[in-house]
């Protein structure tokens, strides 16, 4: 039986077919994975660069190009194209495999050829002036990094950057990454290191790699079935029709069959310990986090927890996982569940009923109260923050352990004697809790990881446990979004799985956090060094929106959730599209007069009305915008409100409102953030600076990330409103 590969570029081109020659395609393929090499009519084209390359017959009209074996019978599947252009397409193009990946690469040699007489000539008319793009980096470098010869003397050529832009068309994309990065400002080391990752999923997760092991050398240049093989970030292998089936069905889900080297790494590792990615936004971290929970889940040595800070979060993973993972047993071994569930779950399998749980506004008046009774010279925030990051954060049960207890990240310093007045307000607040008979999240939480470490919760509690000794319900636990979640429930994370080989594995991202909770996870028992990797290609948003966006965060310093800085160097994105637009209004009403012929431009562009995001600082702007738009006659939806669903649903799609905060885990073609002037962002949820200075800086830096996270959602289209005056993070990038 043939074996067949499904190249990205394959897919993306099916996924733009029309449904009957999709069905088509299919048929051909599923037959041809059946075939013998010799029943497989497989046409070889004439003056092709490669004869590898051939066609096979989809219709009187459309034609596949395949990669085909000099021996075997294993098959790439390449382009879906018309006859015309698949016979253009498979003449001009040449399959080589990189020299320092050993992964194929395709290239357009006919263009790469055409160009660099044309490159030599504007070098020699700009001589003196003009120098080459990598003058200093010599070629020894380029060929250790997997520049082959004639991509080489392309770029001894390249003078300019538009020049190396131009040529990402025809180059092989590897080879086109590598001097893109060093073009970029990264070191070859730094190039290096990407590489060295990607030949490490080669070698094995745990086999150590350096320069002078691999590079340029170390693989057969003529193997391509071997290298395919190596090529998980751009062709699935798939074996049989079920599973061609299975990956043409989900056209658009790249994410579900090719990773980045990087990616695929990090997800199928083998950790000692606790483990930790993080990444800018849209590099794939949620995607990791899913990939980890479907590997360790089939490995199938206990119940994995997959788990995050929202409910909304938590849907779309369960549905992610849903698309990633068709079996239902192995599905079933994932547990997808916020930490608060997890601890509501855990509180009522041994209290025997639900959690009472006060309002979040009754809690915040009882801290009023006591707050004024006692006259303390402190904000009720600030009070219910020491308790839950200090005291509910370290597990702190007496004044002498609060007393002795480390206030890192805290700001403002407290006397013995303050300490002692927020003491006796915490007591208070517990007492009057416990007269009303009712918890907060952060109780539940301390009171779910008591219970775990007494060993009072039945180790089958989340499914089957095949190590129940360890008396801990999980056996993994992924989280994604690490960055909001807070001590409390990283202390009930760690009590929830036995301290092991593969226990604990984190994705987030600090530039992203917008809850304000800080943990530094060393203090919870979670010890990553060593098992710390860095996600830096985004594959959501174009380079011109993701530069802009960074712009706003350019002089923060941002924790790496465990006492370091995190840096945003080297974030980067290949796609290209236009500029963030940015427009100032006099009035409010000029702005939604703005925002509704913005909104109204995409969708007459094409634009379907669900692909379009409009976010907000507040719940207030989110309900005038979204009154706004439906008077407008646009059809729209606040992300508040569940997505109506059955009869009442209708058919017709609608642009998403919601505040910034909501727009965490979503993404959209196109994006418009609204209300970002002065008065409006920051929010007057910002601690003056006169009452407490650290916690004034803060609360900015949280509301930056906020912005922050609001504009990174935004694929192809940013667009940014406001009235009056801009806000002062808008003035910074502007
Ligand atoms: N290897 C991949 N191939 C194709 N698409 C990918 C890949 N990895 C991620 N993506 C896509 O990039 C987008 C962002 O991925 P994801 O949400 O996992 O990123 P993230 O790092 O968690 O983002 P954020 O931190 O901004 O929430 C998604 O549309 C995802 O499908």
């Amino acid at each position: 039986m043939a074996r067949l590969g499904i190249d990205k570029d394959f897919l993306l081109d099916f996924a733009r077919l029309d449904k009957p020659v999709q069905q088509k395609v299919s048929d051909t393929f599923a037959k041809f994975q059946q075939a013998t090499h010799a029943g497989l009519h497989l046409e070889k084209i004439s003056n092709a660069r490669d004869d590898r390359l051939r066609t096979i017959r989809i219709d009187q009209f459309w034609r596949g190009v395949v990669l085909a074996p000099d021996h075997g019978d294993h098959y790439t599947l390449l382009k879906v194209l018309p006859h015309e252009e698949a016979y253009a397409w498979a003449q001009r193009r040449r399959v080589s495999v990189n020299s320092a990946t050993g992964r194929i690469e395709i290239r357009d040699s006919v263009a790469l050829d055409a160009t660099l007489p044309e490159l030599d000539r504007s070098a020699r008319r700009g001589r003196g002036g003009t120098r080459p793009l990598f003058a200093d980096v010599d070629a020894t470098t380029l060929r250790r990094l997997g520049i082959d010869q004639q991509t080489l003397a392309f770029a001894r050529a390249v003078t300019d950057l538009a020049q190396l832009e131009t040529a990402q068309a025809f180059l092989p994309e590897s080879q086109w990454t590598v001097l893109y990065g060093l073009a970029a400002g990264l070191s070859p080391d730094d190039v290096w290191q990407e590489i060295a990752a990607a030949v490490l999923t080669v070698s094995g997760p745990d086999e150590p790699v350096s320069p002078a092991t691999v590079g340029a050398g170390a693989f057969d240049p003529d193997d391509v079935a071997a290298a395919v093989e190596r090529s998980q970030d751009r062709v699935v292998l798939v074996s049989g029709p079920a599973e061609l089936l299975e990956v043409l069905n989900h056209p658009f889900d790249l994410w579900r069959v090719y990773l980045h080297p990087v990616q695929f790494k990090v997800a199928h590792a083998r950790y000692r310990g606790p483990a930790r990615v993080t990444g800018g936004p849209g590099t794939g971290k949620t995607v990791v986090a899913l990939h980890r929970a479907r590997h360790l889940a089939a490995a199938g040595a206990g119940p994995v927890l997959l788990t995050t800070f929202t409910g909304t979060l938590t849907a779309t993973l369960q549905t992610n996982l849903a698309l990633l993972e068709a079996e239902a047993a192995i599905r079933d071994r994932v547990a997808v569940r916020t930490v608060d569930q997890v601890a509501n779950q855990i509180w009522r399998s041994v209290h025997g009923a639900p959690p009472p749980l006060i309002q979040g506004d009754d809690e915040r008046d009882l801290w009023k109260e006591l707050i004024d009774e006692r006259g303390l010279a402190f904000g009720d925030r600030f009070v219910a923050d020491e308790w839950r990051q200090v005291i509910l954060g370290n597990g702190i049960n007496d004044l002498a352990g609060y007393q002795a207890a480390s206030r890192a990240g805290r700001g403002k310093p407290l006397t013995a004697a303050q300490r002692s007045r927020v003491w006796a307000a915490v007591e208070a607040f517990e007492a009057r809790l416990r007269e009303q008979g009712v918890l907060t999240h952060a109780l539940v939480c301390a009171e779910a990881t008591r219970l775990l470490d007494q060993g009072a919760v039945a180790p089958n509690l989340f499914g089957h446990h095949p190590d129940a000794a360890g008396r801990r319900p999980f056996r993994h636990v992924v989280v994604d979004e690490a960055q909001d979640l807070s001590p409390a429930q990283w202390r009930l994370l760690r009590a929830a799985v036995a301290p092991a080989e593969n226990d604990l594995f984190l994705a987030g991202d600090a530039h992203q956090r917008i809850y304000g909770h800080r943990a530094s996870l060393r203090d919870h028992g979670i010890v990553v060094t060593g098992r710390a990797s860095r996600l830096t290609v985004n594959y959501r948003t174009t380079a011109e929106i993701l530069a802009w966006s960074l712009g706003m965060l350019r002089d923060e310093r941002i924790d790496d959730l465990d006492g370091g800085l995190d840096s945003i160097a080297g974030y980067r994105s290949e796609l290209h599209g236009r500029r963030p637009v940015l427009a100032g209004a006099p009035t409010p009403s000029d702005e939604a007069k703005g925002l509704i012929d913005v909104v109204r431009g995409w969708i007459d562009a094409g634009v379907e009305p669900a692909e379009i995001g409009v976010a907000a600082r507040t719940n207030a702007v989110v309900d005038e915008t979204l009154t706004a738009l439906l008077d407008a006659g646009l059809p729209a939806r606040s992300l508040a409100k569940p997505k109506p669903r059955g009869r009442k649903a209708g058919t017709g799609s609608q642009v998403a409102v919601g505040s910034m905060h909501r727009m965490k885990g979503l993404e959209f073609r196109c994006l418009a953030v609204t209300g970002v002037g002065a008065g409006q962002v920051p929010s007057s949820a910002v601690t003056p600076a006169d009452e407490d200075p650290y916690a004034h800086a803060l609360d900015l830096q949280r509301e930056r990330c906020v912005l922050f996270v609001a504009c990174t959602r935004a694929r192809e289209q940013l667009y940014v409103s406001w009235h009056g005056a801009p806000s002062p993070f808008l003035t910074a990038v502007r």
